[in-house]
C-alpha cells in the first residue's frame, strides 16, 4: 500500500499542525511494506496527515528463499524516520522530538526466529515463500482449517518438519512487525490482526485458539524446545497498552539521539489488519481489496464460513473479529515491470517520462481496449501462487495468431491479470453466500484515478470505493491505531473509525459497467484454462 499524498503545508509553516507537533498531540504510523518502508504522522485531527518519509527496498531470493536483510530492516526504518523529520520540519518550521503515539505495522506470517539470547536463527522468511506444503496439509488436517502456507506455524512446522538444526534453540517466534515491536519496547507481544496470520485465533476469547495449541503440542512431543504457546508473542487488541519507547528503541529509530523515549505505542500490527483500518473496514459486511506487491481481499464475517476451502484464510481485524481473505502472492509488481519497460523506451526514445507518467499514458490506453482484452492474456505470477496450484513463479503473457495485439489490449489485459487469481478466489467466497455492502480499493493501483478502479469494480461485478486519501495506507492505519490508544476506554475500534475518523471522509465509487464484468468473465474463462500452461512452465522452465 502507498502513502497519502502530502497534506498542503500550514500557513506559514507555524499553524495549529505545528502546536500538535510541539504539544506531541501526534501519532507516528510506521510500516514496513514488500516494498516500501513508510512513515506517516498524523494530528489531532486523524485525517490530516502531517508528515510522511518512506525507504524502498525489495526482497531477494537467497538460497531460494523470499527474504531481507536484517540490517536493512533497521536502516530503511532509520531514513523513513529521519526523511519524515524533514518533512516535517519543511512543511511546519519544526523538528518533531516525542509524539502522542507510535504503532509499528508490516508484511504479515512468515518466520523470524530467535534463540534465548534474542539471536536471530535462520534469515527472515517472508510470506511469499511456498516452502511449506507438507506442514500446511498436514496442520490443516489437524485443526480442521485452512492453514496457508505463509502462516508462521506452517514455517515453524515445516523446520520441523525437516528437522532443521536450528530448531533445538528456538526461543521465540514472531512476525516482522512483533519483532520491530519488540526492539523498540522490550515487549514480546502482536496485535490480535497480525497474531491471527500466525497461528490460528479464537474470536470467543481474542487469543490463540485453546484445542488448536494443545492439539499441536500433542502432534509435536519433544521436537520442539517448549509448548508452542511459549514461542509465540502474547496476544493483544486494538487500544490496549503494549510498552513504550525505550532508549534503547529511539536510539534505533533515530540515531541522532533527538528522539525521546517513553512513547506508548499501540499492538504491532499486520497490513491486513491496519489495511482494515485505514478504509473504516472493521465492521461485519465491509470488505477491502489491497493492490500492492500482493493482492487480497477480506470481508469481516457475520458468520463463521461453512466450509474449510483453501482459498480462504481466516484472520481478525484488530478488534479481534474474524475475517475471511482471498489472499495472492502476486499482485501488481508483473504490472510495475511493464510499465518500467514502457518507461526505458520512452527514455531511450529521447522522451523520458516519470514512473506515474507512464502508468498514467499506459492506464488510459488501457480504457481504449476491448472488454475481454481482444483475447490476450496476462499472468502475473512472479513467485508461487497458492490459489491457482502454482508452487512457483513463472510470469507468461500469452496470445493466439488471431488474438488482437495492441497496446490498448495488452495494458487491459495486464491489469486484468492481476486481477485474474483473485477472482478466482472471490467466487468460492461468494459460493459460501459471504456477504458484504461495499468493497473499499486501496494501494499503489490505485494512484492512477479511476482506470484500476473501473476495471477491479467489472472483475467483482460489484461496486468498488476508493477514499479520498486515495493511495492511503497501512502506514496511515496505523497512525490511527495509534491514536486510538488513548479513546480506547470510551468507544470500541468500530465507533472511533466511523465517528472520529471517517466521518467527514468522501469516497468516490463506482458501479460495475455490464461490458467490462462480460469482458472480464470471458477473459477470466481462458485465463483458469491457460493455467495449465503456467504449470507446463513450471515444470519445464
Ligand atoms: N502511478 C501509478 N499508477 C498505477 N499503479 C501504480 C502507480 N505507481 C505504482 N503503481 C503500482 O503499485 C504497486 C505498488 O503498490 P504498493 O501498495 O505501494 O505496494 P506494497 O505495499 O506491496 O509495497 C506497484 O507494483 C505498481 O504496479
Ligand atoms: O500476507 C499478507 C496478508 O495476509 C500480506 O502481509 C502480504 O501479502 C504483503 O502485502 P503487501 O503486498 O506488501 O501489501
Amino acid at each position: 500500500m502507498t502513502l497519502p499524498q502530502s497534506a498542503a503545508p500550514q500557513a506559514g509553516g507555524q499553524g495549529s499542525a505545528a502546536d500538535d507537533i510541539r504539544e506531541a498531540r501526534t501519532s507516528l504510523g510506521i510500516e514496513l511494506g514488500s516494498t516500501r518502508i513508510k512513515a506517516c504522522l498524523i494530528g489531532s485531527d486523524a485525517t490530516e496527515v502531517l508528515a510522511t518519509g518512506s525507504f524502498s527496498w525489495e526482497n531477494r531470493l537467497e538460497d531460494g528463499r523470499w527474504t531481507y536483510a536484517i540490517d536493512e530492516v533497521w536502516s530503511g526504518l532509520q531514513s523513513a524516520y529521519a526523511a519524515l523529520i524533514d518533512d516535517a520540519q519543511e512543511r511546519h518550521g519544526i523538528r518533531p522530538e516525542t509524539f502522542g503515539a507510535i504503532g509499528v505495522s508490516a508484511m504479515m506470517h512468515g518466520y523470524l526466529a530467535f534463540d534465548g539470547s534474542g539471536e536471530l536463527l535462520v534469515p527472515f522468511r517472508t510470506w511469499r515463500n511456498t516452502s511449506t506444503g507438507a506442514a500446511s496439509a498436514e496442520l490443516g488436517e489437524l485443526f480442521g482449517v485452512n492453514i496457508p502456507l505463509r502462516w508462521s506455524i506452517a514455517h515453524l512446522h515445516q523446520a520441523v518438519l525437516d528437522a532443521e538444526p536450528h530448531i533445538a534453540q528456538l526461543a521465540s517466534v514472531t512476525t516482522l512487525a512483533g519483532y520491530v515491536h519488540e526492539q523498540l519496547t522490550g515487549e514480546r507481544v502482536l496485535g490480535v490482526g497480525d497474531a491471527s496470520g500466525m497461528f490460528p485465533i479464537d474470536s470467543a476469547t481474542g487469543d490463540y485458539d485453546e484445542r488448536m495449541l494443545r492439539a499441536y503440542d500433542a502432534l509435536i512431543g519433544d521436537r520442539l524446545p517448549a509448548p508452542v504457546a511459549q514461542l509465540l508473542p502474547a496476544v493483544l487488541p486494538a487500544g490496549a497498552a503494549a510498552g513504550t519507547l525505550t532508549q534503547h528503541g529511539a536510539a534505533l529509530l533515530d540515531p541522532s539521539g533527538a528522539l525521546r523515549p517513553g512513547i506508548p505505542l499501540c499492538p504491532p500490527e499486520g497490513d491486513a489488519g491496519t489495511g482494515m483500518v485505514a478504509t473504516n473496514s472493521v465492521a461485519p459486511r465491509t470488505g477491502n481489496v489491497s493492490a500492492g506487491t500482493s493482492i487480497f481481499a477480506m470481508v469481516v464475517l457475520e458468520h463463521p464460513l461453512a466450509e474449510v476451502h483453501h482459498e480462504l484464510d481466516l484472520v481478525t481485524t484488530p478488534a479481534g473479529d474474524a475475517v475471511a481473505m482471498v489472499h495472492c502472492n502476486n499482485g501488481a509488481s508483473e504490472l510495475a515491470a511493464w510499465a518500467g519497460l514502457f518507461t526505458r523506451f520512452a527514455a531511450v526514445a529521447g522522451q523520458p517520462v516519470s514512473d506515474d507518467a507512464a502508468f498514467d499514458a499506459l492506464f488510459r490506453e488501457a480504457l481504449e481496449g476491448e472488454a475481454d482484452a481482444g483475447g490476450l492474456i496476462a499472468y502475473n505470477h512472479l513467485a508461487g501462487e497458492p490459489i491457482a496450484g502454482l508452487l512457483e513463479g513463472r510470469p507468461l503473457f500469452v496470445r493466439t495468431p488471431e488474438s488482437a495485439f495492441t497496446l490498448a489490449n495488452f495494458m487491459r489485459a495486464q491489469v486484468y491479470g492481476v486481477f485474474g487469481t483473485l477472482a478466482l478466489g472471490m467466487q468460492v467466497l461468494a459460493a459460501e453466500g459471504v456477504q458484504l455492502d461495499r468493497m473499499f480499493a486501496h494501494g499503489g493501483m490505485f494512484r492512477t484515478a479511476g482506470v484500476a478502479q473501473r476495471f477491479l469494480a467489472g472483475a467483482l461485478d460489484a461496486p468498488v470505493a476508493v477514499g479520498e486519501l486515495a493511495a492511503e495506507g497501512g502506514a496511515w492505519g496505523i497512525a490511527v491505531l495509534a491514536s486510538y490508544l488513548s479513546h480506547a476506554g470510551d468507544v470500541s475500534l468500530v465507533e472511533y473509525l466511523d465517528q472520529r475518523v471517517f466521518a467527514t471522509a468522501s469516497l468516490s465509487t463506482v458501479d460495475p459497467d455490464p461490458a467490462d464484468v462480460a469482458g472480464f468473465a470471458s477473459y477470466l474463462d481462458r485465463y483458469r484454462a491457460g493455467l495449465a500452461i503456467e504449470a507446463a512452465a513450471v515444470d519445464s522452465l
